[in-house]
C-alpha cells in the first residue's frame, strides 16, 4: 500500500536545541495514526515539518508522495490541519471565517460545514475571539476536516473538548478512516488513540521509542491473572506454558494467581481441560504502556529501535 508520510531521518534542532533527532516513520494511507509523547518530545516539531511550517536540519518529508518544501500550495488542498496553537482572525463570526477558508480550498458545501458545527455543537454566529477554548478548537476542527481531505494532520485535536465533544471527534475521525481518509494525530490522551488509531508511534526526546498496533503494543506486556477452579488442578499444569513462569497455584490447588507475560491464548487453551470457576485477567490500559515508555525506555515492554522503526508489529530492542 502506498504510504501517505514517510519520513526518512527527520532531524530539527532550533540552535543547541534538539526538537527532533533522526526520526524515521512511515504511514500507510487509510490508516489512523497515533502520534504519542511527552511534553517536549517533539511531536509538534514533526507536525509543523510534514506542513512545512519549519524546515529540517536533516533528513527528508514526503507527504502524499509530495515533497512539503516544493509542494506546499497543493498540500495545503489535499491535507487538512489543525495546529496545535490553533489561532484564527477574532474579528470575524465563525460562519464567515469558515466560508473564508472554504473557499480558500476552492469551496467546500455549506451543508458539510454546517453539517461538521451541528454535531460539534458550534454556534456559527458566535464572533470568534468571544468564544470559549474549546469552541474555538471546534472552529478548528471543522476548518480540517470540512474539505475531506486525503489526510488530515492533527496536533492535539480534543485540547480543550468535554467528553461528549471528544466522542464526536472520535466518530469523526472513525468515519474519515471507513471513507479511506488517512489520519496522523498527536495526543497526550491514550483512551483517545486506543478507540481509534491503528498503529501508535510513541516519542520521547525526539526519537521514536516504539512503534506498533495497539493491540501489538499490549501483546508483549504482562497482565495480573486470577482464576479459580472447581477442583484441584495438578501441581505442573501450567508450568510449561509460554509466558507462565510468574503464575502460582495456591496450597489447594484451585486457586492460580500470578503475572502473565504476552498473550494470554496459550494459557486459555490449557485452562479448557479444567472446570473455571472464576477468571481474571487484567489488561494493561495504554496509558500503562505509555508511562512505562516514558520512564525510560528499558522498561518498556517493546520497542524499536529508535529512528528506524518503521514496520507494524516489529518487536525489538531500544537503542
Ligand atoms: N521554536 C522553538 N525554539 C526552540 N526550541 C523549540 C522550539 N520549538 C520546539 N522547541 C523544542 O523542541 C523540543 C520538542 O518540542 P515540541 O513542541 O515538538 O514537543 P511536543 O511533543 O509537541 O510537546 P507538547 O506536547 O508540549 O506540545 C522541545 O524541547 C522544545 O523546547
Amino acid at each position: 500500500m502506498e504510504n501517505a508520510i514517510e519520513l526518512r531521518e527527520l532531524t530539527k534542532t532550533y540552535g543547541t536545541r534538539r526538537g527532533l533527532a533522526g526520526l524515521s516513520l512511515e504511514v500507510c494511507a487509510g490508516e489512523v495514526f497515533g502520534f504519542l509523547g511527552p511534553n517536549g518530545a517533539g511531536k509538534s516539531t514533526t507536525i509543523r515539518l510534514l506542513l512545512d511550517l519549519i524546515r529540517p536540519t536533516g533528513g527528508t518529508a514526503t507527504v502524499l508522495g509530495l515533497d512539503p518544501r516544493r509542494d506546499g500550495v497543493e498540500l495545503r488542498g489535499r491535507v487538512g490541519y489543525l495546529a496545535g496553537d490553533f489561532v484564527c482572525d477574532g474579528r470575524q463570526n465563525v460562519r464567515t471565517y469558515l466560508r473564508f477558508l472554504a473557499a480558500l480550498r476552492g469551496g467546500v458545501p455549506q451543508e458539510r460545514i454546517d453539517g461538521l458545527a451541528d454535531r460539534l455543537g458550534l454556534d456559527q454566529s458566535a464572533k470568534i475571539k468571544k468564544l470559549s477554548k474549546g469552541n474555538r478548537q471546534k472552529v478548528g476542527l471543522v476548518q480540517a476536516f470540512m474539505h475531506t481531505p486525503e489526510l488530515l494532520v492533527l496536533d492535539e485535536p480534543t485540547s480543550g473538548l468535554d467528553p461528549l465533544v471528544q466522542q464526536t471527534f472520535l466518530d469523526l475521525v472513525s468515519e474519515a478512516a471507513a471513507q479511506g481518509q488517512t489520519v496522523f494525530m498527536s495526543s497526550h490522551v491514550m483512551a483517545e488513540v486506543e478507540a481509534v488509531a491503528d498503529r501508535v508511534g510513541i516519542i520521547r526526546d525526539g526519537r521514536l521509542v516504539a512503534l506498533d498496533t495497539v493491540a501489538g503494543l499490549r501483546a508483549g506486556t504482562v497482565r495480573d491473572v486470577r482464576i479459580t477452579f472447581a477442583d484441584p488442578v495438578p501441581e505442573a499444569a501450567f508450568a510449561q506454558i509460554e509466558g507462565a513462569q510468574q503464575l502460582r497455584l495456591d496450597g489447594h490447588g484451585t486457586t492460580l494467581t500470578g503475572r502473565l507475560t504476552g498473550s494470554p491464548d496459550p494459557l486459555v487453551k490449557a485452562l479448557a481441560r479444567y472446570t473455571v470457576t472464576g477468571i481474571r485477567l487484567t489488561e494493561p490500559a495504554l496509558d500503562e504502556l505509555f508511562h512505562s515508555y516514558y520512564a525510560g525506555a528499558e522498561a518498556a515492554p517493546r520497542t524499536t529501535p529508535a529512528g528506524t522503526a518503521t514496520t507494524a508489529g516489529t518487536a525489538g530492542t531500544a537503542a
